[in-house]
């Protein structure tokens, strides 16, 4: 079994982890492109800590700019087993109420604009993304945050849009009534990627706001968004600590197959296979191509 390395992936006004001791940077290059930003490489208790800020520091990228197969590849790179995603959204639900942590444990992608996979002409492969989040990771999660007394809530279904504009009301509207939970720009191609490179994956979706469906409430602004995510940052962090620090030595193998996702997903034959792309493919599936 592999080392466990935890990756925390933070994004809006989650721009560093406190928390974490022995930091160094490391400027990754991937075949990919640039990744957000240099990683920040640490420990908090015994396990291995990498840490990306997923707009980079400063917030310089958009949602739809953003290259998120070079910061999966990065993370491969670094030895990330699994991948904790901190992210603000908009809520659906009356109860899911600016300042709780949902939990998601399925995503609707509803983006048009992104490279959504590693693979193509050249080496096809279909992973499943039945379930894309680790349950087990996602128990940490749920464990680490009642233990830290944050209001922590399970199940939730993130519909990821395009953006960068917030959504008028009729799509707001509609996403309440298909029954999503919470909305934000980002988590979507980051989980499919994250299963291509068979690293487990889990999102902390931070409620900063109720996008703009709910009458009695302004419709979102960033102000409002940065203002909720400040208020929230000791709990992330407080969060992802303890986390860290329960983390076992090494990865625990995924009930829904996270970490062998590639076992039964590439069709192209070998003989067939684009060198180049093998190449590329060199950390995200080196694993079962190298065999
Ligand atoms: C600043 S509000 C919109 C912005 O916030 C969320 O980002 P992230 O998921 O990285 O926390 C949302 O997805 C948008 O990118
Ligand atoms: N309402 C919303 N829509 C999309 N992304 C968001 N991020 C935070 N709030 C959001």
């Amino acid at each position: 079994m592999a080392r466990a390395v935890l990756g925390v992936i933070g994004g809006s006004g989650v721009y560093d982890l406190p928390g974490m001791e022995d930091v160094r940077e490391e400027r990754v290059v991937s075949p990919w492109g640039e990744p957000s930003d240099a990683l920040r490489i640490g420990r908090i208790g015994q396990t291995e800590v990498v840490f990306l800020p997923r707009h980079g520091r400063g917030h310089r990228m958009s949602p739809s700019d953003i290259n998120y197969r070079a910061n999966i590849d990065a993370m491969k790179r670094a030895g990330v087993t699994d991948i904790v995603s901190l992210s603000a959204c908009g809520s659906f639900k009356e109860e899911l109420a600016p300042g709780c942590f949902v939990l998601v444990d399925q995503f609707v992608d509803r983006t048009h604009k992104r490279e959504s996979s590693f693979f193509g002409k050249g080496c096809v492969a279909h992973v499943s993304m039945a379930h894309p989040v680790g349950p087990r990771l996602q128990e940490r999660l749920l464990a680490a945050g009642q233990a830290e007394g944050i209001d922590v809530r399970k199940d939730g279904t993130y519909v990821c849009m395009e953006g960068p504009q917030f959504s008028s009301l009729a799509e707001s509207v509609t996403y309440k009534q298909l029954g999503y939970d919470v909305i934000g720009m980002t988590n979507m191609p980051e989980a499919k990627l994250a299963r291509e490179a068979e690293i487990t994956y889990a999102t902390v979706a931070m409620v900063t706001d109720y996008d703009c469906w709910h009458p009695g409430h302004a419709a979102v602004d960033v102000a409002s968004v940065i203002a909720v995510v400040k208020a929230n940052a000791s709990n992330a962090a407080r969060l992802v600590a303890r986390v860290a620090r329960d983390f076992p030595a090494e990865h625990e193998s995924c009930p829904v197959g996270s970490d062998t996702a590639l076992e039964v997903a590439i069709m192209t034959a070998p003989e067939m296979r684009d060198p180049a792309l093998m190449a590329k493919l060199d950390a995200v599936a080196g694993r079962v191509l190298s065999r």
